[in-house]
């Protein structure tokens, strides 16, 4: 069972008989001493959190549900919850539709980063979410990023050398001139390579014929057509989310004087800027890794010869990897879906977790009775795959396919993944001898933790996210759909030489899968200025809840710093500089049941609204879950002063 935002609002009174309600509000109130959160009103600044000195080491926690020693978090940070009433950020001037002028001016530009991403509002057409992502603000960004490698060389005698890709979006033409702009002014050598893929990008630092210093992409993924967004690159890979504070703040700092000179417009003529032919020589390199690896023993550039490929591009970035990439090594992709860009995405989003784009791709694959479907995002970075069956390999299942494929090769190694992969996974793993290591939600959590944990002295050659970004210790450590992609064919023709009737769909037979898997989504109300630490304070309120012993049968999965030889590792916020989002993993135990299941809550990267992932081996599981979180935590922390909790309590009144 998956469900987002799709449940329907319970029709009548569905839910708990209200006089059962009030009973149960009524021994809470008696037993539950609530907490005094300050957040009297919704247009009156937040709490704010202060990170103070992490908690003693101990050795690994044995916890047990029901009793509080074992709800401790070992390492977790205490975390100091203050009213931040007569503090700076309160006084300060607000600003209107992301567009005033003042002591706060530039907030407008820290607001859109999204983790090392920024992102934001291209064009009109959102209710209620006003254009932000503006060629001013571009230009600032692109000007403050081109300072920043400057920054960060050593030898300043040459020119720093930045190459731009972008996906099909509308608004990218217009944005690219404003990063040209900036980028130029800021003394770089501009590149242009126009519709381009964000792992290609990346690529244009390492292939020799290009060889630049940086990249920047220019997308929104999946997000819809009015969104858009930058992706940045030096030749140690993506930037780090302290970085790209770091340049947006530079940026915002900017912004007042130069909208004030610009009178709102960008009146920079775009500097003059080649073009180039990325794409082609990035396809030419992973077909050269298929052959290669291949070696067919009679086909050798053509080792596709006799298999039927279909490619779901959805409009997006993807569509050279049928053309140029498949098609180009022999197999035949006449079944592919939606290869042309098209910024409207006619069609549905590109995006392997869409419900669409799985089930067009996998008609087209059994219409055609091709032996692998392939589905990607817009900007090529994640990826999906259909087997021959029309088994649908996103999620959970991808990162289980990748993991058997690289174990084989690399035995033993860990797998990094976020907190939101089922423990099936885990199981699928530690039977094939690798381990596996929970971690952050956001790709650039996993991927970091990866190239940690291989600094650390554990190989680790896996980094996914259930979302389908993953990268490969032997990829440089880059999130890349296509390279993925290139796996799996490779396995499938090997499959295929060395006599396999089965198709890739065969590796993960024995992944086990959760009974149910929901994800619901809370909107934070009030101010968007003040929706991050509101987020904060309505998960760091549910960490407290439990490691005070207010939720009895809750546990936290806290085991931030042990081993990763004891098998998981969930991280625990452990380090507070590093944090882009706060987010925590806690099981539930049934006195009669054992553990049902596990929630996932954090804030969202994107927008102002805290997500909760739960899963259950138990039909029904989710529903309980969610059940006792909503009558002992969200209705009498005070969370949902602030939190608007109308979808759990949806899920939770549900007829099952
Ligand atoms: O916070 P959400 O809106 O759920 O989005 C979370 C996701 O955002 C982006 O897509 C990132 O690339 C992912 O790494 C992350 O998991």
């Amino acid at each position: 069972m998956h469900a987002e935002n799709i449940l329907p609002a319970p029709a009548g009174n569905q839910g708990l008989p209200h006089a059962l309600l009030q009973i149960f509000l009524h021994i809470f109130a008696c037993t539950i001493v609530v907490p005094h959160i300050p957040m009297a009103t919704l247009t009156t600044p937040p709490a704010t959190l202060q990170p103070c000195e992490h908690a003693a080491r101990g050795g690994r926690a044995l916890c047990s549900p029901w009793s509080r020693s074992r709800i401790r978090c070992r390492r977790a940070r205490a975390i100091r919850i203050r009213a931040e009433a007569s503090t700076g950020s309160s006084s300060r001037v607000a600003v209107v539709g992301g567009d005033g002028i003042g002591e706060d001016a530039g907030d407008v530009i820290r607001r859109l980063q999204n983790g090392p991403d920024v992102r934001g509002v291209a064009l009109e057409g959102e209710k209620g979410r006003p254009v932000d992502l503006t060629p001013l603000a571009v230009e600032l960004i692109g000007e403050s990023f081109g300072e920043w490698l400057h920054d960060q060389r050593e030898a300043q005698e040459q020119q720093v050398r930045v190459s731009v890709g972008r996906d099909p979006r509308l608004s990218g033409p217009r944005l690219s001139a404003a990063l040209f702009a900036g980028l130029a002014s800021a003394g770089c050598a501009v590149f242009d390579m126009g519709l381009a893929t964000t792992p290609a990008c990346f690529m244009s630092t390492i292939l020799p014929q290009f060889s630049y210093d940086a990249s920047i992409m220019m997308t929104a993924s999946h997000l819809p057509y009015t969104r858009n967004g930058l992706k940045f690159f030096t030749k140690r890979g993506g930037l780090t989310s302290n970085e790209v504070e770091r340049i947006c703040d530079l940026a915002a700092r900017k912004y007042a004087a130069r909208k004030k000179m610009a009178g709102g417009n960008n009146n920079n003529m775009p500097p003059a800027v080649p073009q180039v032919d990325l794409m082609s020589a990035y396809a030419e390199h992973l077909r050269d890794i298929i052959k290669e690896r291949v070696a067919h023993p009679t086909s050798y550039d053509t080792p596709l010869e006799g298999f039927k490929v279909t490619v779901n591009a959805g409009n997006g970035c993807g569509g050279f990897f049928a053309t140029d990439v498949l098609a180009k090594l022999g197999a035949d992709t006449s079944g592919s879906l939606h290869l042309d860009p098209d910024g409207t995405f006619p069609n549905h989003m590109p995006n392997p977790e869409d419900a669409t784009a799985m089930s067009l791709t996998r008609g087209a694959v059994l219409a055609h009775g091709a032996d692998l479907g392939v589905v990607f995002d817009t900007d090529v970075d994640r990826s999906g795959v259909v087997d021959s069956t029309g088994a649908a390999i996103n999620g959970d299942r991808l990162i289980a396919l990748i993991s058997a494929i690289v174990l084989r090769e690399h035995p033993g190694t860990t797998v990094v993944t976020d907190a939101r992969a089922g423990d099936g996974l885990t199981r699928f793993i530690e039977a094939r001898g690798g381990r596996h290591c929970l971690y952050r939600v956001g790709y650039r959590n996993v991927i970091d933790k990866g190239a940690q944990l291989n600094e650390d002295g554990v190989e680790t050659h896996v980094m996914m996210e259930t979302t389908g970004h993953g990268a490969l210790k032997e990829n440089h450590f880059l999130d890349d759909g296509a390279y993925m992609v290139v796996k799996i064919v490779i396995e499938m023709v090997r499959m295929r030489l060395a006599g396999s009737e089965g198709g890739v769909g065969s590796l993960i037979e024995d992944l086990e899968e959760p009974a149910e898997a929901v994800l619901l989504r809370m909107d934070i109300g009030g101010e968007p200025k003040y929706a991050k630490q509101r987020g904060i304070q309505a998960v760091e309120t549910f960490k407290e809840y439990i490691q005070e012993g207010k939720l009895e049968g809750w546990v936290l999965d806290d085991c931030g710093d042990c081993s990763v030889d004891q098998g998981c590792l969930v991280d625990s916020n452990d380090h507070p500089i590093d944090v882009d989002a706060y987010m925590y993993r806690a099981k539930f135990y049934d006195e009669s049941l054992g553990q049902v299941g596990w929630v996932h809550i954090r804030q969202s990267v994107h927008n102002p609204n805290i997500a909760l992932n739960m899963q259950s081996c138990i039909p029904g599981g989710c529903k309980s879950m969610a059940t006792d979180l909503f009558h002992r935590f969200l209705l009498t922390s005070g969370v949902n002063e602030f939190v608007d909790i109308t979808k759990v309590q949806n899920f939770v009144t549900l007829d099952s």
